[in-house]
């Protein structure tokens, strides 16, 4: 079921700093900020040919990412996005299994104009798993 690996997230107290880190220390490529207020997030994207690295920022006062940077005041990994065929079949087989999907339980479209859902870290060994439609 779960394909390539679509990105890994990073959440972050300040984009603006970590985009600034990343192209000066690593040279990294960085996409123009999505602001996303449906997901509670600023975004943007690194391109890395294989895959992405997301870099995310509370967006608004009940971001769904604002408890996360009071945890971790620095920020931290946040999330891994798998890549599905079929966000639905997707869902119905996590369901049968007793995941729990997030939110409503209904896919969203998210940065990539995409499909996707979110299963509970608890379920998948403390890792927020992010299923993304392609
Ligand atoms: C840009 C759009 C899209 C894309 O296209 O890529 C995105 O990536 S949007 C990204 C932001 N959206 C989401 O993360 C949606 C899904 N997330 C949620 O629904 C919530 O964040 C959460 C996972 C339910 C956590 O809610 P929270 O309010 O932070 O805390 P809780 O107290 O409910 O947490 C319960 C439990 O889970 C631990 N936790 C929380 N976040 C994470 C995480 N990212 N990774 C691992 N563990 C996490 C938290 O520490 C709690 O654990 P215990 O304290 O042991 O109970
Ligand atoms: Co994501």
């Amino acid at each position: 079921m779960i394909g390539r690996l679509n990105h890994v997230a990073i959440a972050v107290p300040d984009l603006a700093a970590a985009v600034k880190t990343y192209e000066a220390a690593l040279g990294a490529r960085v996409s123009a900020p999505q602001v996303l207020p449906e997901h509670g997030v600023t975004v943007v994207f690194i391109d890395l040919g294989n895959s992405k690295v997301e870099l995310l920022e509370p967006l608004g006062e009940n971001s769904t990412i604002a408890a996360f940077i009071e945890r971790n005041p620095t920020g931290g990994m946040h999330h891994i996005c798998y890549e599905v065929e079929d966000i639905a079949t997707a869902r119905e087989r996590l369901m049968a299994q007793g995941a729990r999907v997030l939110g409503d339980g209904n896919p969203k479209i998210g940065a990539h104009g995409k499909p996707v859902l979110f299963l509970h870290p608890k379920d998948f060994n403390g890792t927020l798993v992010e299923l993304e439609e392609v």
